[in-house]
């Protein structure tokens, strides 16, 4: 059995980046850059005031009280023409361009109009309230690098960057097949020693969620002729998912009908719990990612190599150090020799660092601990004995992103 890091790179290692395409950006979010955000245009374009008040030139109000008289009024939006000469304000507002000849801005609290002129009460330094050209960025500036999911904040300064196309990766197409005879579609009728399928709808959200279009093929029965022909189906797409029929019973039936359908095996069975019958192959051109059917050992595992997959595809940097450091809070014994990913909850010790406490059941069936658990506990293989308050790596499972 392969180790959990060397099966994550072996996967990546088969996974190419996907072509890019055009969108609006409108149409941008959660779509990965293609290519560098640059911008069309500099911000601000002109120095510009960042306050309401006076536009002045500092060395006129060196001393205070002085007496100005008011040579102009320019709002944003508006530009005033002429020059502030010696002895001169231009009452101006927050964004407006500084007039040439000021260089400083009086707050309104520090001045009084007076008729046709304004009594500066406080001094400024030159400079003071004035943003200058460029402040944000230049035309020019990158600023978001290619491989960037974009977010509401991305969007925006795209569009401040007057950068309406953008070049994005296309989706991911994701083909979903669970396997099982004893599975049903939510909704649908739940015969005699049958369950509800969890697994293909999980996986599909965790797909979307990632900007993946996830593709459903149905339910396979285990049967050669049923997963053949569904599998077959996974054609054109960029990865094919299937969940359970891993495993080693004769009904399990994975490997060998998608051998005989072409199924270069890359590796099946890695040290990991839950997780330990994962496989990875290319199906004539598809890679194919077959996680167990446990519906915890099946999302377990879209955590720790589906969100990888998908980023490889999408063009982002490996997403696998998304871990964190926490202190344990609880004893645990010896772990042989899969890495173990235990849920946990997540609180605060008194002294504030993080601490993971994994639930006393494991059981890789177990959906609804899944679900009220926090992280992933690491444990590495062959763990000794380990006493509450020892550092431990954890994988959130919260966050925007890949959230599970
Ligand atoms: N003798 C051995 N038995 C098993 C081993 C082993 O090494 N030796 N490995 C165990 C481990 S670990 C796992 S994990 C499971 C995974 O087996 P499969 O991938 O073949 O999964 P299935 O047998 O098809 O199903 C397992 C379990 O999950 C339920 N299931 C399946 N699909 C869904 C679905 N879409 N939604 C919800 N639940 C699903 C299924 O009913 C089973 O209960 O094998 C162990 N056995
Ligand atoms: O590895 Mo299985 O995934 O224990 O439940």
């Amino acid at each position: 059995m392969i180790s959990v890091e060397e099966a994550r790179r072996r996967i990546l290692a088969g996974l190419a980046v996907l072509p890019a395409e055009q969108v609006v950006l409108t149409d941008a979010l959660g779509r990965v850059l293609a290519e560098d955000l640059v911008a069309r245009t500099t911000q601000p374009p002109a120095p510009v005031s960042a306050m309401d008040g006076w536009a002045v030139r500092a060395a006129d109000v060196a001393s205070v009280p002085c007496r100005l008289r008011i040579a102009g009024y320019v709002p944003a939006g508006q530009h005033f023409e002429g020059t502030v000469g010696p002895g001169e304000a231009v009452r101006i507002f927050t964004g407006a361009p500084v007039p040439d000849g000021a260089d400083a801005i009086v707050i309104q609290e520090d001045a009084d109009q007076e008729g046709d002129a304004v009594v500066v009460r406080e001094g400024v330094a030159a400079g003071r309230y004035v943003r200058r050209a460029g402040l944000d960025f230049s035309a020019g500036d990158v600023g978001v690098r290619a491989g960037t999911l974009m977010g509401p904040r991305a969007v925006g300064l795209a569009a401040a960057m007057n950068v309406p196309w953008l070049r994005v990766r296309r989706r991911p197409r994701v083909a979903i097949l669970p396997t099982g005879d004893e599975i049903v579609m939510p909704g649908e009728p739940i015969g005699r020693n049958q369950i509800v399928s969890s697994n293909a709808l999980a996986l599909a959200a965790f797909v979307r969620q990632m900007g993946g279009l996830p593709v459903d093929l149905g339910i396979a029965a285990d049967d050669r002729a049923s997963l053949a022909a569904l599998a077959g189906a996974a054609r054109g797409c960029d990865l094919l998912v299937t969940t359970g029929g891993a495993s080693v019973g004769e009904h399990d039936l994975v490997r060998s009908v998608l051998g005989e359908a072409g199924l270069q095996l890359d590796f099946w069975q890695i040290a990991m719990r839950p997780g330990k019958p994962l496989m990875f192959g290319q199906l004539a051109g598809t890679p194919m990612l077959g996680l167990p059917g446990n519906p915890v050992s099946a999302l377990v595992c879209a955590v720790l190599f589906l969100r990888p997959a998908i980023a490889r595809l999408c063009g982002m940097p490996d997403l696998a150090a998304a871990e964190e450091q926490a202190v344990l809070g609880a004893d645990l014994g010896a772990n042989d020799r899969r890495e173990d990913y235990l849920r946990a909850t997540l609180d605060r010790t008194p002294d504030g660092r993080l601490r993971a406490t994994p639930f006393p059941t494991q059981d890789s069936s177990n959906l609804l601990r899944l679900v009220a658990a926090d992280c992933l506990l690491v444990r590495e293989p062959h763990a000794p004995p380990t006493a509450a308050g020892a550092p431990v790596r954890i994988v959130p499972l919260g966050g925007v992103f890949g959230a599970l």
